[in-house]
């Protein structure tokens, strides 16, 4: 375990909009915390419009011991590509929706208890995928759940709410893609629900898609949900809120260190990364960038992740 940086410079990125919450006062508690505690807190704002451009100038200007993401998944994967490869750490500050790479990581979901991280704090080099080209932190999919996350972010309500109301009437009328995916150990053929690249474990919704993946061991996984009958879907979804996702007949798991995922009579594919919808070529290649990005995390945090 290593000991504790001592972090006095300080950038925390933050998403007015994420997870819906108001965040008017948040600078100001942020930066009375860090102020009572010796530490300089700046603020970085994201607009929505080149955010990774000018987050990476930013940090390139100034010599910041570390910059914390206050948003959800998508602002984390934001500030965590800017940081990936440098050796600044990641902390992250949950304030979205789902928050999914934070609870895989064990990072307080409560504000106070996350900023303690500046102090009290371990840190782990985890690994980062490329996915199509884009930065990927923790999860990647096609098929159901990408045409889900796609509609729930062209809609105008967020929360859980919405996201299963969408989820059921997509269900009725979902044709399943055939895939080709060739990895480094195998080739598997099939049509899919839905099909998941997993550098880490978990949806912010907490189902489980990939139980004892590593987030450290230059591996990912791609969860397979092939398609399954309705009589079906009240126990996958049960193995997939208790970390059984191995035991259903419909799912299984390929563990590679690299991936081309072809789709079936497809040129581009929808794909959501880290929580944002984007349509990319086929085949889309994955790969693997083994602990390239280095996070705060709790002394105590679990290692399954
Ligand atoms: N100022 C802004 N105005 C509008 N959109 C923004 C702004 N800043 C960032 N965004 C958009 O916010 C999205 C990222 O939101 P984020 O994922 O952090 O929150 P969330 O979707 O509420 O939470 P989660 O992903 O955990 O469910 C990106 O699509 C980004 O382009």
């Amino acid at each position: 375990m290593s000991s504790p940086l001592v972090l006095r410079q300080i950038l925390f990125v933050l998403n007015p909009i994420s997870g819906d919450i108001d965040k008017s006062s948040l600078e100001a508690t942020v930066q009375a915390f860090c102020t009572e505690r010796g530490r300089h807190a700046s603020f970085f704002h994201t607009t929505g419009e080149q955010d990774l451009e000018k987050l990476r100038q930013h940090i390139d200007q100034h010599s910041y011991d570390a910059v914390f993401a206050a948003g959800g998944d998508g602002t984390v994967s934001l500030v965590a590509s800017a940081l990936a490869g440098r050796d600044i750490p990641l902390g992250i500050l949950p304030l979205g929706s789902g928050n999914g790479l934070s609870k895989d990581l064990d990072i307080p979901q409560e504000q106070e208890q996350a900023l303690h991280l500046i102090w009290d704090h371990r840190v782990r080099a985890i690994d980062t995928l490329k996915v199509g080209g884009t930065f990927c932190a923790h999860l990647a999919d096609l098929g159901f759940n990408a045409l889900v996350v796609e509609r729930f972010c062209n809609g105008d309500t967020r929360g859980p709410g919405a996201y299963v109301r969408i989820a059921m009437q997509e269900y009725l009328d979902y044709e399943p893609a055939t895939y080709r995916i060739i990895t480094d150990q195998e080739t598997y053929e099939g049509t899919a629900f839905m099909v998941t690249v997993a550098n880490a474990n978990t949806f912010g919704s907490n189902v489980v898609i990939n139980p004892d993946g590593q987030l450290d061991d230059g591996e990912f996984e791609i969860c397979l949900i092939e398609p399954f009958p309705g009589t079906a879907a009240i126990g996958i979804l049960y193995q997939l809120y208790t970390d059984n996702f191995d035991d259903s007949i419909y799912t299984r798991r390929l563990r590679c260190r690299r991936a081309s995922i072809e789709v079936s009579g497809q040129q581009r594919a929808l794909v959501q990364v880290d929580g944002e919808p984007l349509e990319m070529d086929t085949p889309i290649q994955v790969t693997i960038q083994p602990q390239s990005l280095r996070v705060l995390l709790p002394q105590s945090a679990a290692e399954r992740a």
